[in-house]
């Protein structure tokens, strides 16, 4: 289990190291419209499992919406920081 903060920053990690098999450098290099995608296709995920599915599933395709999140954030270079001080 982990929180959001430190969710970013074992990403941030992986984007500044660079591991063979991780699925997060893969998805930093696919780009920005490809990352944006992912987001949209979790949030139309996040939204069915809201109206449809139970508390659990929706919890994962929850966390799978902020992953996505956090690797667009990255991609282009923002930091928690420049979130929170819009919250
Ligand atoms: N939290 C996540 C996470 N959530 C979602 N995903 C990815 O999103 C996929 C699920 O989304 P989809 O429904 O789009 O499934 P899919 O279409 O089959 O996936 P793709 O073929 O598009 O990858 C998963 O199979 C993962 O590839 C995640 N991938 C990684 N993490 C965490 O990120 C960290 C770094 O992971 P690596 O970079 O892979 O080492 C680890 O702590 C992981 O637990």
């Amino acid at each position: 289990m982990k929180t959001f903060d430190e969710l970013f920053a074992e990403l941030s990690e992986r984007a500044r190291t660079r591991p063979d098999g991780s699925g997060t450098v893969a998805a930093l290099d696919a780009g920005v419209h490809a990352q944006g995608k992912k987001v949209l296709e979790e949030a139309g995920e996040v939204w069915l499992a809201a109206e449809h599915e139970d508390d659990e599933h929706l919890a994962e395709e929850v966390s799978q919406l902020l992953y996505r999140v956090q690797v667009l954030m990255i991609g282009r270079g923002l930091s928690l920081d420049d979130i929170y001080r819009y919250l």
